[in-house]
């Protein structure tokens, strides 16, 4: 491009403060990621880049978007892009800048004063959609401009990676870990870290453990909203999380059969002994539109409605029932192919009822829905496990 107007290291490295590393969502200026800036006499322009690990995923796209962004620099001729990878101090530095000196990692979901919401998803019973409800309400969220992550605790499905259509696994900077990033939404994993399908067999303390792991080493960033997957019942997952982080809340998913209403109640009943907020209900599979427009209710009716009143009377304050879901093979088709239903057909008919789901989510004041459940915990079960 010849603007007659000559290209400076200022202007090119002013440029490089607004492209952002794809998985840390910080400038790469401001994260060390700049080794060089060298303007030539014929207005090309060199640049070095250094990566986090040789093994960035992201290589193409941190290359694609610095060479853009210097491209459009008035004046920029041939822009040339060469890579690098931080050596251990610069890792660590790096580390320091993202999560500070401490040296053992906190939650900051657990932290007072956190502005990330945490939404624990539950169900009684497995297949109900637990998996696709969230990957959809994350994908309905980040597309409204919330930063969000989703962590799949689901230890039986860990399905989260296909429904959001990446197998990109974390990048890890010392203890720190990356995760990858699909349709806008931040997400880590169990099935990340196992090989293939292995089933996972982890039990209480193997599990707490790694859910801390999840939570404290991994570097999520400023999220508005994390949303954490977790497996079918209620059990070890549900009581590690609300160990560790108190100020998560409960959303219970349920079909609308009488079976699976009954242990998404149980399911929802843990919040009573973990003292931890119900956020609502969402009813899936509530019914199968038929060619002719008409409805059919494969499952019955009114599962998640009843689900909503018993678990208002059990704590006293008000359980909305959020949203009924209608089975719809364009959301299963959405899982299988990696573009959730919110995304590839807003406008279905399970498109339109999980984002309105995903607008109450978005649209609530902080504090506001939801109960503190004032109960005393410490006179019940001592296993809450066996609720189920
Ligand atoms: N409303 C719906 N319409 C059509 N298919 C659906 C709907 N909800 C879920 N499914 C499909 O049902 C199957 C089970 O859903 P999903 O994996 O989300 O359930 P889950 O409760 O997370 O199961 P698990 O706990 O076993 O992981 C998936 O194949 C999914 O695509």
């Amino acid at each position: 491009m010849s603007t007659g107007v000559v290209p400076t290291e200022s202007s090119v490295r002013s440029a490089l403060s607004k492209v952002k590393d794809p998985e840390l969502g910080k400038p790469i200026t401001e994260i060390g990621m700049v080794k060089s800036v060298a303007v030539a006499d014929d207005a090309s322009v060199d640049v070095g880049v250094y990566l986090t690990t040789s093994s960035c995923p992201m290589r193409t796209e941190i290359v694609s978007r610095v060479e853009k962004a210097v491209a459009d620099v008035p004046g920029v001729g041939q822009v040339r892009v060469e890579l690098d990878v931080m050596d251990d101090e610069q890792r660590t530095a790096l580390r320091k800048k993202l999560r500070g000196d401490k040296d053992e990692p906190v939650i900051p979901f657990a932290q007072p004063g956190s502005l990330t919401r945490v939404y624990a998803v539950a169900s009684g019973k497995g297949g109900v959609g637990k998996s696709s409800i969230t990957v959809n309400l994350a994908t309905a969220l980040a597309a409204r401009g919330l930063s969000v992550g989703v962590l799949d605790a689901d230890i039986y499905g860990h399905s989260v990676p296909r429904m959001l259509g990446s197998d990109a696994k974390p990048t890890q900077v010392e203890r720190m870990i990356v995760p990858p990033v699909s349709h806008d939404v931040k997400f880590i994993s169990i099935g990340q870290f196992t090989d293939g399908n292995t089933p996972v067999t982890w039990r209480g303390p193997m599990l707490h453990r790694a859910l801390q792991q999840f939570l404290a080493d991994v570097y999520w960033g400023d999220l508005d909203v994390l949303l954490l997957d977790l497996p079918p019942g209620t059990g070890d997952v549900a009581i590690s999380i609300a160990q560790l982080i108190p100020g998560a809340e409960i959303l219970v998913i349920t079909t609308p059969q009488q079976a699976a209403a009954e242990v998404a109640e149980r399911a929802g009943a843990i919040a009573l002994q973990t003292r931890q907020k119900i956020l609502g209900v969402v009813e899936n599979m509530s019914w199968m539109e038929l060619p002719d427009g008409s409805r059919m209710e494969p499952f019955g009716s009114g599962g998640g409605q009843k689900v909503a009143d018993r678990l208002t009377r059990a704590v006293g304050a008000p359980v909305k029932l959020l949203g009924q879901i209608p089975l719809e093979p364009l959301l299963r088709e959405g899982g299988d192919a990696g573009t959730p239903v919110v995304l590839a057909h807003p406008e279905s008919a399970s498109g339109s009822a999980l984002r309105a789901v995903a607008e109450q989510l978005a649209v609530r004041k902080r504090g506001l829905a939801g109960m503190s459940l004032g109960i005393d915990t410490t006179r019940r079960s001592e296993q809450p496990g066996n609720l189920l």
